[in-house]
């Protein structure tokens, strides 16, 4: 069954295990395994087979929905691994449950409450927030998707301050993320949003005050087949709260909704329109394919809310009543450039993307001109000021967020970093014999339980009394210490690839594009990488594959949104 060992490591790991499985398997079983690795790899959940499906031949190690075999190949032709089937098929099914078991919730009540809770200017204008909030008290599953700055934390903590207010006995409240990063950063805007509310003190109690990390809450750890907690035993939680959910393949998903008790409450933040988890499905975009709310509930949301936002569909649909979109941003005028540039690129409208880019009325987009590793010395001339002057690392960390150059490829990342690295060198900052200087500031790219840091941290190098030591920042807002020698895997970061900056924003943000337009690079990357820019957004490439980049929609293959589809 092996004609030449395969270059995808779990299709070279598989086959042999498949070769003894069924020895008669031939070539072009083996190919196909080959290519659903590889399609794996890409971040697909399944390979679409079309008309080759029914021509496939007879194996044990190939079966149909239900059967206990290695392959799956489904009715519509998609053939999948059997782990990553059950994994959709269940979540596809817990999903459907829950947004099928609203609570009864007296509208007129909860209208009083979320007028208090969200003051509109003008109460006959729709707010979506409101819509969120109210969904949220009624549904047991509520996906919240908007872009930066449309209101998630806001309305995350309302809509949790309205839980606790209407519920007769204190709930269970958490509050998760998928990296470490993001959830330092959901409790920081947390906390500062729920400051911000007049509360009692008993719903505040009620209020999660920090985030933890998905795998942390589910208890998750490599080498451990089932998480501590799953469907036997259950979270001990009533609402939970997952923040980047846009950053959470298909397993991880499937986990986070099995660990949940029949009566809680899921609210799902994130934006849909981000790029997709590395590792295979599309959740989040696939759950908010279609937005549609069924008539009865839409008239008891007008009951509970006051006007409603025109145009609310009512497809039938799995997820009715579960989906709700922000889209009005808060963060930016309505002239800025940064929202009009992410709303072209959504929209896919190259010719409107290179117009807002060239358009010198807005001048916080710009094409960045001239060779990009000296625009980028020259960018991080202030953190280098910094470090000279033995700056803490709080400092550093601060002058460090103001600016990122992003990059599609992993090769542009290195080439900055060495570019920063030869500079530093020639100016007898950095010794060419080592790797550490004051200064480096690195990314931890895997996850140490041991050590206590994940894949995504950031830590700056300083000169203590006793030689280099790391900082990195600590959950509870201090600093820790760590020596080089004892670092995880890691890598410099004056420059970072897109994909790692999920979760992350910078004042000001380059985008490096590549020489040529590639399969990898879409809309999506584009889109993630102008919603990192909190002030600042430019680009450095050609308008070519700036445009290519745009053509290209994100494509996952996966059966998610049609089994939600099928009702
Ligand atoms: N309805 C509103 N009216 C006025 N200001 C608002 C409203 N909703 C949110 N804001 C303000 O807009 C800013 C962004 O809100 P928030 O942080 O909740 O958005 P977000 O979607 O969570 O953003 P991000 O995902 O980028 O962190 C905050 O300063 C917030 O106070």
């Amino acid at each position: 069954m092996i004609p030449t060992p395969p270059d995808n490591p779990l299709a070279a790991q598989l086959l042999p295990l498949f070769a003894r499985l069924d020895p008669a398997a031939g070539a072009e079983l083996a190919a196909l395994v080959e290519q659903l690795a590889a399609a794996n790899q890409a971040g697909h959940v399944c390979l679409p087979l079309g008309a080759r499906a029914a021509r496939l031949p007879a194996s044990p190690l190939l079966g149909r929905p239900g059967d206990y075999a290695p392959l799956i190949l489904d009715r519509a032709g998609r053939l999948y691994f059997a782990r990553h089937w059950h994994d959709e098929e269940r979540l596809a099914r817990r999903l459907a449950a829950l947004a099928a078991s609203p609570f009864d919730v007296d509208a007129a009540c909860l209208a009083g409450v979320l007028a208090r809770l969200f003051p509109a200017a003008d109460p006959a204008l729709p707010d979506r927030q409101k819509l969120a909030a109210a969904l949220a008290v009624r549904q047991r599953l509520v996906v919240i998707s908007g872009g930066p700055g449309t209101g998630k934390t806001t309305t995350v903590v309302r809509l949790l301050a309205a839980l606790a207010e209407l519920s007769p006995r204190p709930l269970a409240m958490a509050m998760a993320a998928p990296t470490g990063k993001a959830a330092a950063r959901l409790t920081e805007s947390v906390q500062g949003a729920s400051a911000q509310l007049a509360l009692d003190a008993a719903v505040r109690r009620q209020l999660p005050d920090s985030a933890q990390t998905l795998h942390r809450l589910l208890g998750l750890r490599p080498g451990l087949a089932t998480p501590r907690h799953h469907a036997g035993h259950p979270l001990p939680l009533d609402v939970l709260v997952v923040d980047e959910a846009s950053m959470i393949d298909l397993a991880l998903m499937a986990k986070t909704l099995d660990a949940l008790p029949p009566h809680a409450r899921l609210i799902l933040l994130g934006d849909r329109d981000q790029l997709a988890s590395v590792d295979p499905g599309a959740v989040l975009g696939e759950l908010c394919r279609t937005v549609s709310y069924r008539p009865d509930t839409l008239a008891w949301l007008a009951r509970a809310c006051g006007a409603l936002p025109d145009g609310l569909a009512t497809t039938p649909h799995a997820l009715a009543d579960s989906v709700v979109l922000l889209t009005h941003s808060h963060r930016f005028a309505a002239d800025s450039g940064i929202g009009a540039l992410a709303r072209a690129v959504n929209a896919g409208d190259a010719a409107q993307a290179l117009a807002v880019l060239d358009d010198a009325a807005r001048p916080d987009v710009a094409w960045q001109p001239g060779d990009l590793a000296e625009g980028l010395w020259r960018a991080r001339q202030d953190y280098f000021a910094a470090v000279a002057a033995g700056a803490a690392p709080s400092e550093l960390q601060r002058e460090f967020g103001r600016f990122m150059v992003l990059a599609a490829e992993r090769r542009q990342v290195d080439a900055c970093n060495r570019a920063v690295e030869a500079r530093l060198e020639a100016a007898g900052r950095k010794s060419p014999e080592r790797d550490n200087y004051p200064g480096r500031p690195l990314m931890i790219t895997e996850n140490d339980y041991g050590i206590g840091l994940f894949n995504g941290d950031i830590g700056f190098t300083v000169q203590r009394a006793d030689g280099l030591r790391v900082a990195f920042p600590t959950a509870d807002g201090g600093w820790r210490d760590i020596a080089p020698g004892r670092l995880p895997a890691h890598q410099t970061v004056f420059a970072m690839t897109v994909h790692k900056s999920q979760g992350s924003e910078f004042e000001r943000v380059w985008l490096a594009l590549p020489e040529a337009a590639s399969a990898n690079l879409n809309r999506a990357l584009v889109y993630t990488a102008i919603t990192r820019a909190r002030r600042d957004f430019a680009v450095q490439g050609s308008a070519a594959v700036w445009s290519a980049a745009l053509e290209r929609a994100p494509e996952r293959a996966s059966g998610l949104a049609e089994r939600l589809a099928e009702g």
